[in-house]
């Protein structure tokens, strides 16, 4: 099968983007990791589809899938991208849409200089919705990694993530233990290691070894998670410019019970076509 696609990224998270408005896309695991392959594919961290709304109130459909293959509940990066595509397709001339995921609706906005906020939805601080196997529902929790033990936050941005401050991302052992904290068995669905670094109470530095695609230049909802495991455990205040290896995203958070506002740049670098089997 041939299959048209737009290649897209939010500071450096990189992803392949295909319109399944019109026509439903059979995209088995197996098809996606071929598309993200960065050897003998197009090459991305995750695979965007855009589908028509299954609900009321809502404008479209938004499925990720990791360069593994798996689908996730969301993605931060992806829904800025998701809003410049459908806006740039002609898909709709809304400037802001409400954008219906796995882990629920989030309403991505178009802004006049080119930025895109979105709500990301309120996030989960308990770990059993990250989910995260505890017994304790304490804010930070130490964690066996390797030989060493780590002090995590267990956030949920409807993805899980397992936020741990560290005193320098770029000696941070993010590669090595990032990859065992993804598959850390207290996190039977897996889980996205961040490292932060705090500046001071309003700018943060951010890695993250994403679940199901490694180490990315920027996570959206980690720099979300990351946010709010900082306030909570106040180190910052809102709102906080996370500095990435991709470039920077401002967060904003008002508290327990209220939404996460990202805001950050969407690029499209080019259009293409690929040949499926
Ligand atoms: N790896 C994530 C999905 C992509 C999230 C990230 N690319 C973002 O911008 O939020 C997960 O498995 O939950």
């Amino acid at each position: 099968m041939r299959l048209r696609f737009t290649k897209m990224h939010g500071l450096g998270n990189d992803f392949v983007v295909i319109d399944a408005t019109r026509a439903p896309v059979d995209l088995t695991p197996a098809r996606v990791k071929a598309i993200a392959d960065r050897h003998f594919g197009v090459g991305c961290d995750q695979l965007l589809v855009v589908e028509p709304a299954t609900q009321p109130g809502v404008d479209f459909r938004y499925r990720i899938f990791n360069a593994d293959g798996g689908e996730v509940e969301q993605c931060g990066n992806g829904a800025r991208c998701f809003v410049r595509f459908v806006h740039d397709k002609g898909l709709t001339d809304k400037r802001e849409i409400r954008v219906e995921t796995k882990s629920g609706v989030i309403a991505p906005r178009l802004r006049e200089d080119g930025l895109v906020t979105v709500d990301m939805g309120v996030p989960e601080l308990m770990p059993a919705k990250v989910p995260f196997v505890s017994d304790s529902d304490a804010l930070v929790q130490p964690l066996q990694v390797g030989d060493a033990t780590v002090a995590i936050t267990a956030v949920s941005m409807g993805n899980p993530h397992a936020v741990q401050v560290v005193a320098d991302v770029d000696t941070a052992p993010v590669t090595g233990q990032g990859a065992l904290i993804e598959r850390h068995p207290r996190f039977p669905a897996r889980v996205n290691a961040g490292f932060l670094q705090i500046v001071d109470a309003h700018r943060v530095r951010l890695r993250v070894f994403e679940r199901g695609a490694g180490e990315t230049l920027a996570c959206g909802t980690g720099a979300c998670a990351a946010v709010v495991a900082g306030i909570v455990r106040n180190l910052v205040e809102s709102p906080v410019r996370v500095e990435t290896r991709g470039g920077e995203l401002e967060i904003a958070w008002g508290g327990p019970g209220t939404p996460v506002l990202m805001t950050g740049p969407a690029v499209t670098v080019f259009e293409g076509e690929m040949s499926l089997d």
